[in-house]
């Protein structure tokens, strides 16, 4: 059975003037691979109309060779000869609907829990319905959301077993694409379908809506989410190479400010760079600052309104939390979502997360909502995000150690499916299989405020280059450039005979981002492959 867009039906949230056949039919032709009746109306009217309902609907499906589930009654399952029935938790237990059912009957149960689905798989379950993944309008849920990042543990439970896994709840055409790479397991399971309501049955064109589900996963499926451990290794020089041609390509980068588009002049190398900002209002003329001093331009920006305008002329998007408001909140929410449309690099500078509900929360449904390119952040902060209690934060600083910071950050990655960048005395840094130790920086560093959010500022104008350079833009080494340029930069800048402390250090140090050249880069990086 292909589970790849599994239509629930719901007729109360028909638009006015569409019948539900007529629905159904048109979700069909736009690429529906299964039907489930779920009409909670029909149910309280009673077996009969929901029998018509099935009947009809099983004649369609027939037209279609699609397969049809009955949603919760085993026996009008029977009647109309459905191809399986799909049970809550508190419906019929498997084994009996599996006595009663004929042979080959798909059952299908939902799950909101790993401990759910560990239950699932042992009953001999053929799918599993996670969700709700979030907030839906269709039903009023009595446990909460899991968020896309919950579903990757509940995929890992059916690792090496043939129960299939669909997600429900919330699902849209805009959120599609980051379900499909923010669930994947750690061991690359990822889900079978989706199973979607309001966003086809309430939509005036359901063909159209289920075309476009349709393709976004089948795209998700076969390009972004390639099994890392297929991505070709690189050896400590070529990523070192590969860095230094980003590096070389930022340092050409036009620096006007004014400039509202993206030009690529690919025999000159000579390219201008928009990187949006939404960031912190502690720092943010020195982040601005250390953007123009590497060649980049930046936007500050944070008003939901201006996002999807912003991410079609910006070449990176930096969210950095340090002043977290709930109105920057959600402009981050519709940046990131507009910038992982607009397919440009989004790096999350995630400060502080662990110091208070609120930014924890904030992050969790940024992170729900759309997928980061990067993370940067120090033991405390990436810790928290993680869910370990090994490092916390003070405030923005970190204290505590990670036990083994190489593991982290690999298994992190692996988790979140982007590169990790974990800061400290010793940079770790990671895209879920290779792992790399940075141990360049001068201490004056960790001295004054906003060196890591200056460094979150590096680490997007050279994803941004990156991006630009290449369509798959090796974000990996652009990271490990813009750590080694920011790090290499400061020991230059220690050294400057005018600097005496942290005061007169932070000038001298965007004086040596700007001057910085690739020699000195060569001669001075201290770079390290772990993994
Ligand atoms: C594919 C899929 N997953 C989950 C559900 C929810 O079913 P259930 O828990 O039985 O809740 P109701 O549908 O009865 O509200 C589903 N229907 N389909
Ligand atoms: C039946 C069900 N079970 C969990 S969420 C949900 C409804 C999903 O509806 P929608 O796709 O409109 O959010």
């Amino acid at each position: 059975m292909d589970y790849s867009l599994y239509l629930v039906t719901d007729r109360s949230l028909l638009p006015e003037g569409q019948v539900r056949r007529e629905s159904v039919n048109q979700a069909l032709v736009g690429g529906a691979t299964v039907v489930q009746i779920r009409e909670k109306k029909a149910d309280t009217g009673g077996g009969k109309q929901f029998l018509e309902v099935a009947q009809q609907s099983k004649s369609l499906c027939d037209l279609y060779g699609v397969h049809l589930i009955i949603n919760d009654h085993v026996d009008i399952a029977l009647a109309v000869g459905a191809a399986g029935v799909h049970l809550g938790q508190s419906d019929m237990p498997i084994d009996i609907a599996r006595k009663l059912m004929p042979t080959g009957t798909v059952i299908g149960i939902s799950c909101n829990t790993v401990e759910e689905v560990r239950r699932a798989r042992e009953a001999n379950a053929d799918y599993v319905g996670l969700g709700a993944v979030w907030d839906t309008q269709t039903k009023k849920l009595d446990k909460s959301p899991i968020g896309v990042r919950g579903l990757s543990d509940m995929l890992d439970a059916l690792d090496g077993s043939d129960v299939r896994a669909v997600a429900i709840g919330g699902i849209k055409t805009t959120n599609l694409a980051r379900l499909m790479h923010g669930s994947v397991s750690p061991t690359n399971r990822m889900l079978d379908g989706v199973a979607i309501v309001s966003d086809i049955v309430a939509s005036p064109d359901p063909k159209k809506a289920a075309q476009t589900l349709k393709s976004i996963f089948s795209a998700c499926r076969q390009s972004t989410l390639l099994p890392l451990a297929r991505q070709p290794l690189r050896s400590r020089e070529t990523i070192l190479d590969k860095a230094l041609e980003i590096m070389n390509a930022v340092r050409k980068l036009n620096p006007l400010v004014h400039q509202v588009c993206i030009e690529f002049l690919p025999h000159t190398f000579n390219f201008e760079v928009r990187l949006s900002k939404i960031t912190n209002t502690v720092v943010s003329t020195q982040s601005a600052n250390v953007t123009l001093a590497m060649g980049a331009s930046p936007i500050m920006a944070t008003a939901p309104e201006e996002m999807a305008d912003l991410a079609n002329i910006s070449a990176a998007l930096l969210i950095n939390i340090g002043t977290l408001q709930s109105e920057t909140l959600k402009g981050m929410l519709k940046a990131g979502h507009c910038a992982n449309s607009a397919r440009i690099p989004i790096v999350l500078d995630p400060v502080g997360v662990g110091a208070s509900a609120f930014r924890k929360d904030s992050v969790n449904k940024l992170l729900d909502i759309w997928h980061p390119t990067v993370i940067k952040g120090n033991a405390g902060e990436l810790a928290a995000l993680a869910g370990s209690n090994e490092a916390t934060s003070k405030g923005v600083d970190s204290q505590g150690q990670l036990q083994n910071p190489v593991q982290f950050v690999r298994d992190f990655a692996r988790k979140e499916r982007c590169v990790v960048a974990l800061t400290g005395e010793i940079d770790f840094i990671s895209d879920g299989v290779r792992v790399f130790a940075l141990k360049n920086g001068d201490p004056l560093l960790a001295r004054v405020t906003g060196s890591g959010c200056m460094l979150g500022s590096c680490i997007a104008s050279y994803c941004a280059a990156a991006n630009l350079l290449t369509k798959a833009g090796d974000f990996l080494s652009a990271t490990i450039g813009a750590i080694l340029m920011m790090t290499i930069a400061s020991e230059l800048a220690a050294k400057r005979a005018t600097v005496n402390g942290p005061a007169t250090f932070v000038p001298a140090l965007i004086d040596e981002v700007a001057a910085l050249g690739a020699e000195s880069i060569m001669e001075r990086a201290r770079i390290e492959q772990i993994e």
